[in-house]
């Protein structure tokens, strides 16, 4: 019992002489109310004064500067829990259908929404990992919905940015930079353009986030360096059996543990944070270039540089190139970052207790051993972006195959598709192991030179001190010898750790400038291509084919002198009707208007006669009306043209100058085209958006969001396939849910059902001029017959792309491509209606008549006969 009453007086006691021993505070009748406000003054008065015993200075220091720190880490912990339960509590009021587990009055069933100004606002389910963990996909689905959901904001796109960056990326390819520095590095001037993506200023919350973890950085210095000291003072204490001390010390240790683990988690945090604000940056910009108006996407194959890896196999770019170049940006910089403050306040420090010839040895040993890491470092970048060629290659050929799994079946074509997926795959392992072999050798000598070499002399320069002042004073203090050399070595340790980081991140760096170096080519091609001044690769002094006339082929190329200049047509937008004057189509090449010319000055226009000032306002009405589907059928001039002309002769290709697609090379050609929401163009191979829903597939490039919000209804397009005769398939699901049907379209559907959903579409988005490419060659003659009529009896105007003749009846107009493949066409008008079926019911007649001739022909002979015997 008495031994029970005792401890805790016993324990006040200990905390009492603590306080007066260690700091000389002196707190017998304070009360807990006004203790730590005493303590914070007598701690700031110890350790301003000089007079103090500097033991208990610096104690005094070390314990105010602890006390600061964790009084700053409970405080945002408290700020930030007071926040989240006001938070909760503000949730709990304002959203009462939560807690009653109703349903909210208005429920939000799309993900985003698109504002005046451009932005748009995304909504993305929160779904915490615990429950993601617990849950199969079907539950996790359900529970998504009753989750609440994350609301992003994407401002709108600034075109502005991209026409300056253009030019920023432009210069350093051209190494224009070269010229007017000292000291030029390819890397520093790509990875100096890209900083700007990825900080775009200096007020940005990437530079924030920067800022936070270099304080981060700096703090885990400093407590590395308090730590340090505390580890030699508690050993001396042990060595010396100074119990109180040694307890004052490890309550400290304890003490400062907090803030270091919480800074350590804060610098792992901060980084993986910014390489994902980095991604989200970087993605977006080549987003907004890669997948716009300009289409990017589909010129890219165009460019100069079309066949280089990064573009060739652009989704693995965009996806994994990306996220390495921003893991790789953070890493580098926290490990250059981190050893480098390590060495600056390790040296100051290490400078006090080894002198300057001390700090000295210990740099030019790092500067001889980085230049020995450095000689010897294989050239991780290059292995780097090769291999990610190699991955990338991999992946899209399983991609292909998967996209054609049907046809290869047919062709029974496993045996070849299987030696081609393995000749990349072993490619790939081959560059896997490369970098690992090169790895090897390296990795021996860095940890050769880093581990052991640099900590043996670490034990050299540690003791250096000790030493001096052994022979210096010819006292041996044991005690304080093992303090010092404690502190010395730990400081050494970690300094020849930081060394080492660094030494390593040559290693890093050197794969950053292959990432780099990828993603800079990636940007450049996405500037090139997205340039109102795309030359379709047009380069110039390429010699022209080599024809019959060898002089030619001498000659260089007059028009491409300056590739800039290579694109010389006219294009007129919002005009009233199609019309191409005098336009060569050429295939888009390296050889610009020289390139192979498919068709010579075509020249042609639907409707026959347009009446230019009616042009201009009917494109302006149009853009209001042309997709409501509400108003009756858009009552046009249903005039109608047919291309015809024999395989590859550039029927197609006249379809891609109408959508913009293709370049207008020759000066004196003239394209004037109807506002892009008044024209329509169907391929030739149909397409279908993936994992999508049958709705989705009709009303395309609509997105479904868009036909809600603008108020459509599931019963519109059920009338629009009841006019395609695709009526039936609704028949697959219970009242309109096939609608909602999510599916592989592309291989459920049959060629025909396909062609007709086509029609659908034109149906949907009434547009006035539909450019149509073998869009009914798949569709029984019976259906065809129906499909054009439907379009004639809404009046559209449409061009056809065919090479069957039976076509001809459905349009007005013909153009009919050479069969020689000289360039050479010619227009004629077909008829109207009445005249085609008279042309029509005359020639059946005749070939009947024919078919009666034979034995007509009988029957004279018979006669005849009759005739000789009378
Ligand atoms: N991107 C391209 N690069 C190079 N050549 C191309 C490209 N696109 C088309 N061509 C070539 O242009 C020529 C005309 O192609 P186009 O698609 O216009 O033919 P088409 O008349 O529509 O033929 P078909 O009736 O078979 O569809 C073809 O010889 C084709 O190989």
């Amino acid at each position: 019992m008495a031994s029970t009453l005792a401890t805790p007086a016993k324990l006040k006691n200990l905390l009492l002489n603590l306080h007066s021993r260690c700091i000389g505070l002196h707190i017998n009748d304070v009360t807990p109310k006004v203790y730590l406000r005493l303590l914070i003054r007598h701690l700031l008065q110890i350790s301003r004064s000089n007079s103090a015993h500097p033991k208990q200075r610096r104690r005094a220091q070390v314990l105010l500067i602890s006390l600061f720190i964790t009084g700053v880490t409970l405080l945002s912990g408290i700020t930030y829990g007071t926040f989240k339960t006001i938070l909760k509590c503000y949730k709990f009021y304002k959203y009462p259908w939560k807690r009653k587990n109703m349903r909210p009055l208005i429920r939000r069933t799309r993900s985003q929404m698109q504002l005046d100004s451009g932005a748009r606002i995304m909504y993305i389910p929160e779904v915490g990992l615990l429950d993601r963990q617990s849950l199969d996909d079907n539950k996790l689905m359900n529970t998504v919905d009753k989750k609440k959901r994350k609301r992003i904001f994407i401002p709108p796109k600034d075109n502005d940015i991209y026409e300056h960056d253009k030019f920023l990326f432009k210069n350093v390819e051209l190494e224009r930079a070269k010229n007017s520095q000292l000291f030029y590095s390819k890397f520093l001037n790509q990875m100096n353009v890209l900083s700007k993506i990825l900080i775009p200023t200096v007020f940005d919350k990437n530079s924030l986030l920067l800022t936070a973890q270099i304080f981060f950085l700096v703090m885990r210095t400093w407590l590395s360096l308090l730590v340090a000291k505390l580890d030699g003072q508690i050993v001396k204490n042990i060595i010396a059996g100074r119990g109180r001390s040694f307890l004052w010390d490890l309550g400290c240790w304890f003490l400062i543990a907090v803030p270091a683990s919480y800074t350590n988690s804060a610098i792992k945090l901060l980084q993986r944070k910014l390489s994902l604000n980095f991604r989200v940056n970087l993605t977006r910009y080549i987003h907004d270039m890669y997948l716009d108006k300009r289409l990017t996407f589909y010129k890219l194959i165009f460019d100069s540089k079309a066949s280089n890896s990064v573009i060739k196999n652009i989704d693995n770019s965009i996806t994994n190139d990306v996220a390495k170049f921003c893991d790789a940006t953070c890493s580098v910089f926290a490990n250059i970052a981190k050893p480098v403050i390590d060495l600056i306040f390790f040296s100051v420090y290490l400078r006090d207790n080894l002198g300057t010839v001390g700090v000295a040895g210990i740099f030019v040993n790092y500067f001889i051993t980085g230049f020995i890491l450095r000689r010897y470092t294989p050239p991780l970048g290059k292995m780097a972006s090769e291999r990610s060629a190699a991955d990338g290659d991999y992946y899209n050929y399983h991609l292909n195959m998967i996209d054609n799994s049907e046809e290869i079946a047919f062709y029974q074509g496993t045996t070849t598709e299987r030696a081609k997926v393995k000749e990349l795959y072993d490619v790939l392992m081959e560059k896997m192991l490369l970098v690992d072999k090169c790895k090897f050798g390296y990795n021996m000598l860095e940890d050769y030179v880093l581990k052991y070499t640099w900590s043996g002399l670490g034990y050299v320069f540690a003791s250096i001190p000790i030493v001096m002042s052994t022979l210096a004073t010819g006292i041996n203090s044991e005690e304080k010898n093992m303090k010092e050399f404690i502190v010395n070595k730990r400081l050494m340790l970690s300094l020849a750790d930081a060394g080492s980081r660094l030494m390593h991140s040559i290693k890093d760096i050197s794969q950053l400038t292959g990432y780099t170096n990828r993603i800079f080519t990636l940007l450049s091609a996405l500037h090139r291509v997205h340039s109102l001044n795309f030359n379709y690769g047009a380069v110039p002094s390429i010699l022209p084919l080599p024809t019959e006339d060898v002089s030619k082929t001498l000659k260089i190329l007059p028009n491409t002198d300056n590739s800039q200049d290579a694109i010389r047509g006219t294009i007129q937008r919002n005009f009233n009707g199609i019309r191409l004057e005098n336009i060569d189509v050429i295939i888009p090449s390296v050889r610009a208007n020289e390139g192979i010319k498919l068709i010579n000055k075509l020249t042609f226009q639907i409707p026959l006669s347009i009446n230019p000032i009616t042009s201009k306002s009917d494109s302006i009405q149009d853009l209001s009306r042309a997709n409501d589907i509400k108003l009756p059928f858009l009552q046009g001039s249903g005039s109608s043209l047919l291309i015809l002309g024999p395989n590859g002769c550039g029927k197609s290709s006249i379809q891609r100058i109408i959508a913009e697609i293709w370049p207008v090379y020759n000066k004196n050609g003239l394209l004037s085209i109807p506002s892009e929401n008044n024209i329509f163009c169907i391929p030739q191979k149909p397409y279908f958006s993936r994992g999508g829903t049958l709705r989705d597939q009709i009303i395309y490039p609509m997105s479904s969001d868009e036909f809600f919000d603008r108020g459509f209804k599931d019963k519109e397009l059920v009338q629009i396939l009841v006019e395609v005769r695709l009526d039936y398939l609704l028949k697959r699901g219970v009242g309109l849910t096939y609608l909602d049907t999510v599916a592989d379209w592309k291989d459920l559907l049959s060629g025909g059902e396909k062609q007709r959903v086509n029609f659908a579409r034109i149906m949907f988005h009434k547009p006035l001029y539909v450019v149509l490419d073998e869009a009914t060659n798949a569709i029984s003659v019976d259906m065809e017959d129906y499909l054009f009529n439907l379009l004639k009896r809404y009046k559209f105007n449409f061009i056809s792309i065919s090479q069957r003749p039976t076509l001809i009846k459905y349009h007005e107009m013909l153009l009919e491509i050479g069969e020689n493949r000289d360039g050479k066409w010619q227009i004629q008008a077909v008829g109207t209606d009445e005249a085609i079926t008279s042309i029509d019911n005359e020639i059946e007649e005749l070939e009947k008549k024919l078919e009666k001739v034979k034995n007509w022909e009988n029957e004279r002979e018979i006669l005849q006969k009759k005739l000789e015997i009378i």
